[in-house]
């Protein structure tokens, strides 16, 4: 008999879950999920986030719960709980998803941990040697493309007679034990965003295994025909997947997700949305292998110290801090930055300029905009995040990105309908894309409409 510790962090699913099915029948197993109090305590996650992480939590502790299975909750330090409950529990091994960041691989240093690959798509035989990792993603993706037979998901249920618990359902602890700060009012979306986001998106409901499930089977079947032409937008409904949330917060296994897209290709056939969306996968697999092949890179100003990177490593200032608030004078830039503030969302469009905007522009340290990013998206994601983010810097192996945000504004938002919802109207005669100052804010940089268009042809495009 083994006694077993099955950390669920970042699984909080039944299905396709096969830390649930690692003991074998005579084992006895706990099951835990640790709210870091790096997130909790220390303010990297906003209180949007955590109260989805409570709720994804809790109701995932209630379907354990209706099937006979405590789930243990604790806030801590995880390295510091992991060793704890070892100590309290006389646990022999530890299973948990593997995961792509140094600090969560530090949890588990010197314990019996056991990693399973399950939130990756290349894992068991596909898995990447990363001594040969290739280094762009377009060389990763053609060598992994013609044998990406990913495993089909497993459906098999939970065997309760496998995971003899050593709590039972009523010692777990319940929501309402965690600090008061956990049980804050809701924080919602102002109605006129809400209307014109997926709907309700933003609340955790939407989040769980069932929800999410639900809502990209809806997707597949309605929208998917469309990805490849609206993944650029700003904001709308179905627009693209936004398969992100439950993937980074573990409710929705990404072979799952992958296996969809393949039995709709088989019904309706495989047209360039379906292969798109397969495609943008790929790329969220590539920061993955890339993040542990080079566990400090990401962490960087000069990443592997390849190409000059813009900026200096610098404490935030006030550029930096007019960028978070979404007042930096350019409208695209603005409304983006308050989007994410309002709703813990971005389009990856509205990514990618903020973030060129933020290094390029304001000539600030990479790492601020990723760590402002890490606090505020509701799905966060260690190795998407911090791979973007130092991708666009030149951190990585390609030279920087940089993106011309007034172009990338008249062209994807012509009729400045995004700016205008985030903003307000801007009746004076003007532009809705003109840049603009408040009285009460330092002149921004000589940033003239006629500048900006002056130079939309010479910047390089991306
Ligand atoms: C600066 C920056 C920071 C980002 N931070 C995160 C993050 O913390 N978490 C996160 O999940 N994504 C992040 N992304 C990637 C991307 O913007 C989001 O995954 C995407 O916007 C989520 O919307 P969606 O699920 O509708 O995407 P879709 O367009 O429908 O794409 C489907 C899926 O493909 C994956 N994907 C798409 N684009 C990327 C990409 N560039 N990198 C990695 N995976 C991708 C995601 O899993 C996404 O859910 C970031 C991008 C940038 C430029």
């Amino acid at each position: 008999m083994t006694r077993w510790l099955l950390f669920c962090n970042d699984l909080l699913r039944l299905d396709d879950n096969a830390l649930l099915s690692l003991p074998a029948t005579r084992d006895v197993a706990l099951l835990v999920c640790i709210l870091p109090a790096a997130e909790f305590r220390k303010q990297r996650a906003s209180s949007r986030r955590l109260q989805q992480q409570l709720g994804l939590l809790y109701q995932f502790q209630q379907r354990l719960a209706n099937l006979g299975i405590p789930l243990l909750l604790r806030h801590g330090k995880p390295a510091t709980v992991l060793r704890q409950l070892c100590a309290q529990y006389q646990i022999e091994r530890i299973a948990a998803a593997e995961p792509t960041a140094i600090d969560e691989y530090r949890w588990g240093t010197d314990l019996p941990m056991q990693y399973l690959d399950l939130n990756s798509l290349l894992a068991d035989e596909l898995r990447p040697d990363l001594a040969t990792l290739p280094r762009s993603f377009t060389a990763f993706r053609q060598q992994r493309e013609p044998q990406l037979n990913v495993r089909p998901p497993q459906h098999q249920p939970v065997a309760v007679s496998q995971l003899n618990g050593i709590l039972d359902v009523a010692t777990a602890i319940a929501l309402s034990d965690l600090p008061a700060m956990l049980a804050a009012p809701p924080v919602t979306v102002a109605p006129a965003l809400a209307a014109q986001l997926n709907a309700g998106i933003m609340d955790w409901q939407a989040q769980t295994e069932t929800a999410a499930l639900a809502r990209f089977e809806q997707y597949l079947q309605q929208h998917l025909s469309h990805y490849k032409l609206s993944r650029n937008a700003l904001i709308g409904t179905d627009f693209a997947s936004f398969l992100s949330i439950p993937l980074s917060r573990g409710t929705l296994s990404v072979r799952l997700a992958w296996q969809l897209i393949l039995q709709y290709e088989h019904k309706f056939g495989q047209n360039e949305s379906s292969y798109w969306l397969r495609f943008e996968l790929l790329w969220r697999e590539y920061f993955r292998h890339l993040q542990r092949k080079h566990p400090l890179a990401c962490f960087r100003h000069q990443g592997l110290g390849l190409h000059l990177v813009p900026g200096q490593p610098s404490a935030a200032d006030e550029g930096f801090e007019r960028w978070c608030r979404g007042e930096t004078g350019l409208p695209f830039i603005d409304a983006n930055m308050r989007l994410l503030a309002q709703t813990g969302w971005m389009s990856n469009r509205g990514r990618q300029n903020v973030a060129s905007y933020l290094m390029f522009q304001l000539g600030c340290d990479w790492r601020l905009g990723a760590a402002w990013f890490e606090q505020q998206l509701l799905d966060y994601d260690v190795a998407s995040n911090w791979g973007n983010w130092a991708y666009i810097a030149g951190a990585l192996y390609s030279a920087p990105r940089s993106f011309n945000a007034l172009k990338q504004a008249l062209e994807y938002d012509q009729a400045a309908a995004f700016t205008g919802l985030l903003l307000g109207k801007a009746d004076n005669g003007q532009h809705r894309h003109q840049p603009y100052a408040q009285p009460n804010w330092p002149a921004p940089q000589a940033w003239t409409w006629q500048q900006y268009l002056e130079q939309l042809q010479q910047l390089p495009e991306h």
